[in-house]
């Protein structure tokens, strides 16, 4: 990767189009000389790594693979520890090893991590006890105290954003490749959950077969490599576009421009507008992009989408995150599906069940109910049946740690539990009980499709 004004310059044409959600910096100059440092810093993900990245969704768009996007709602500074970091691996590992397993599916793993700092809001301001300030808008660009002070977007958090990447996706590499995923540990990822929580029982059945498996492929010489090691990829929401622009560079193999600050990287719904900065700024690189498509996109959305992210029609390079809520799902899904299916695109399909099913709670907490959760994802693979096409995967907010956010699950949390351990900074998350129930179910539906 070389660096120098020319490189960032394909990076930056959404410069001159309306962008949504972007932060209101009150210091341009400060602004400025933070987008020059970040162009000097190092990339975050190889180029190269991208591309294999767009090679395995390109399996999952033909049908060959399930795509397991996992974190986060919103990173935070102040959780970037090893403990908090190892139980989110912990948890996607072990939904991996079980749809892997229970579904017969080769699984990509991709984590909403190392970089999932920024947040589009449904509204400016926020009010509490009659006090109104700006809404927090993600570690990336002010603070979640309910402080005038700490709301003030500050474009130094920019720098802390790939500080917090970089040392997070060390860890995550660390832990991927240095044995710490070696399927043989399958056991060990469960040991302080088993006893505690029924899912974790489940689990330790299931890797009891995995393990009776491995031995006999061990008795007959077989000792594959891939066993070893996990692929494991980062991504985040492209969300604040003077970061993704200023990690935007080059690939000197290709002469292509990538956006090297993670390896997957989507664009919100609140954001996908056709001819605005987002869709630009992705229609510029070649990483692996994902859109999140709500309830109210129309099918000519869809295929505008494809004609300026995917005109190639590349099986891997573009991914649509559906959101649509498990009331709408079968009534809106099939369309979409359908005429894109029929203009020949090969998109990979995959359901993120959490973001069309928030609620507010009586006691003021946003809420997921697991149940809602489910039938979104029964639904999505019932559309999916009905027209013959592969369902590809789920995309989920969750954490690894025993949080209070979703209501429902085998170890049931009750709304009055709410206030127990509710730690988001945004989004409610599955919990790591929750996330291993949501796993085995996903692995029977895909198992019967
Ligand atoms: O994560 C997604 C969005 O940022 C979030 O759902 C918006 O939530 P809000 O409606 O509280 O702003
Ligand atoms: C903001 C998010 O989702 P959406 O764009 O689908 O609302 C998110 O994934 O956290
Ligand atoms: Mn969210």
């Amino acid at each position: 990767m070389t660096v120098n004004a020319e490189t960032h310059a394909g990076g930056n044409t959404w410069r001159h189009l309306p962008a949504a959600q972007q932060p209101d910096w009150p210091d341009q100059e400060a602004l400025r000389d933070v987008i020059a440092e970040l162009e000097s810093y190092p990339p975050l993900v190889f180029a190269g790594e991208c591309d294999q990245l767009r090679e395995r969704l390109g399996a999952v768009a033909r049908g060959e693979a399930f795509l397991l996007q996992g974190g986060d709602c919103a990173e935070a500074f102040d959780a970037v520890s090893a403990e908090h970091i190892r139980n989110k691996l912990k948890t996607l590992l072990q939904m991996g090893a079980v749809l892997t397993y229970a579904g017969s599916v080769p699984v990509v793993k991709v984590g909403r991590i190392a970089g999932q700092y920024s947040k589009p809001r449904s509204k400016p301001t926020e009010t509490r006890d009659g006090v109104t300030l700006p809404t927090y808008r993600g570690d990336s660009v002010n603070g979640f105290e309910f402080t005038e002070a700490a709301r003030i977007p500050d474009p130094q958090r920019l720098k802390r954003m790939y500080h917090a990447s970089a040392a997070t996706l060390n860890l995550v590499r660390a832990f991927t490749t240095g044995g710490y995923a070696d399927l043989r540990q399958v056991h060990a990822w469960n040991q302080d959950f088993v006893k505690s929580s029924p899912s974790g029982q489940r689990y330790e059945a299931l890797a009891r077969e995995i393990d009776r498996a491995m031995n006999f492929m061990n008795a007959c010489g077989v000792d594959p490599e891939e066993f070893r090691t996990v692929e494991f990829y980062s991504s985040h929401e492209a969300l604040v576009l003077d970061y993704e622009s200023a990690l935007t560079r080059v690939d000197s193999r290709t002469g292509n421009l990538y956006d090297v600050s993670g390896h997957m990287v989507w664009i919100g719904e609140r954001t996908r507008q056709l001819d605005h900065a987002h869709i630009e700024f992705a229609s510029r690189i070649r990483n692996p992009i994902g859109v999140k498509l709500g309830p109210t996109t129309t099918a000519e959305d869809a295929l505008t989408l494809i004609e300026r992210l995917d005109p190639e029609r590349e099986p891997g390079r573009l991914t649509f995150i559906t959101r649509m809520g498990a009331d709408k799902i079968r009534d809106k899904l099939p369309e979409l599906v359908d005429k894109v299916t029929a203009a020949g695109a090969q998109v990979a399909w995959i359901c993120d069940p959490m973001h069309g099913n928030t609620f507010e709670a009586a006691s003021g907490h946003k809420t997921r109910r697991f149940d809602d959760v489910l039938d979104e994802v029964k639904g999505f693979f019932e559309v999916h049946k009905g027209l013959g096409t592969h369902p590809g995967g789920i995309h989920v907010e969750l954490t690894g740690d025993d949080v209070t956010e979703c209501v429902g699950g085998g170890d049931e949390i009750f709304v009055d539990d709410l206030h127990q351990r509710y730690e988001t900074a945004c989004d409610p998350r599955l919990n790591r009980s929750q996330s291993l129930d949501l796993a085995f179910l996903v692995a029977e539906m895909y198992r019967d499709q």
